[in-house]
């Protein structure tokens, strides 16, 4: 298996992409540290983790505070011996049109999606340093962190700050064998779609459903991403396949964004 012996961090594990993407890793054979907000849907994700026969240990931390944040990587060294993969997944979305943003939206999801990354990147490169691994660092993007999206014109800023980080944090981590990467899925099916679905329908008089099936339309695959599908690619990136590959973010949307 790819990731034998390799130990993972997953935030935002407790459901949708960062569920998909912990049993994944955890099927290649990597431990799994899961952190989320939510402990209790974390703590199925562990059963799911040990039913698969692999070591797994559950952190509540909200990814905006770096404390936490720090407090998580410590964990995971303490629970599983060591760190050797970071999954930045944990993000939030908003659907607002541009004039109606306050500054406390701005900050909300600022604080969740940039400031959860950056906390990431640091506290799992300075943990890799401390224990001499050439660990990888992969970051949650989005088709929105290449193209910006009407009525999601704040969250699509926050993932191209996310490309940036990703790119930045990619050039200074070079020199310590550390890679950063990101994945940029599409139309993704999880709770954070059902609800862009609903405000978008409140904001704009669609139907509900109206607004999933045109994204949906424009994927040239005809249906919409699994976290699966998503899994599949990050576990590319998390494993030593990937060890020439730093400061990029590919999009796997099923053919919806080219660049
Ligand atoms: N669903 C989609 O179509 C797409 C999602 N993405 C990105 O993928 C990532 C995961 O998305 P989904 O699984 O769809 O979302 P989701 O809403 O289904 O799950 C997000 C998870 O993150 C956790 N979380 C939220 N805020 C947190 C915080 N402050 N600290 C710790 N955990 C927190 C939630 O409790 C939840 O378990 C996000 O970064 C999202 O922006 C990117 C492209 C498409
Ligand atoms: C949630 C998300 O990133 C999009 C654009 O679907």
């Amino acid at each position: 298996m790819k990731l034998s012996g390799k130990i993972a961090l997953v935030t935002g594990a407790a459901q949708g992409i960062g569920r998909g993407i912990a049993l994944r890793l955890a099927k290649d054979g990597a431990d799994i540290a899961l952190v989320d907000l939510n402990l209790e849907k974390l703590g199925q994700v562990a059963s799911e983790i040990k039913a698969l026969g692999r070591n797994t240990s559950v952190f509540a931390a909200d990814v905006g505070d770096r404390d936490q944040v720090f407090a998580a990587v410590d964990y995971a060294h303490n629970q599983l011996g060591g760190l050797d993969i970071m999954v930045n997944n944990a993000g939030i979305c908003q659907v607002k049109p541009l004039m109606d943003v306050t500054q406390q939206d701005f900050e909300h999801i600022y604080r969740i999606n940039v400031q959860g990354t950056l906390w990431g990147i640091q506290a799992a490169a300075e943990k890799f340093q401390a224990l001499k691994r050439k660990g990888k660092i992969i970051n949650a993007c989005s088709i929105a962190g290449h193209e910006g999206y009407a009525l999601l014109g704040v969250y699509s800023s926050t993932k191209f700050a996310v490309r940036a980080l990703t790119q930045a944090a990619a050039k200074e981590l070079a020199v310590h064998g550390i890679t950063v990467n990101a994945y940029c899925p599409g139309v993704v099916g999880t709770d954070m779609w059902v609800e862009i679905d609903k405000r978008m329908a409140e904001v704009t008089g669609a139907p509900i459903g109206a607004t999933y099936e045109k994204f949906v339309s424009g994927i040239l695959l005809g249906r919409a991403e699994t976290p699966e599908d998503v899994a599949a690619f990050v576990a590319y990136l998390a494993s030593p396949d990937a060890d020439y590959m730093t400061g990029q973010a590919p999009l796997i949307d099923g053919g919806m964004v080219f660049r």
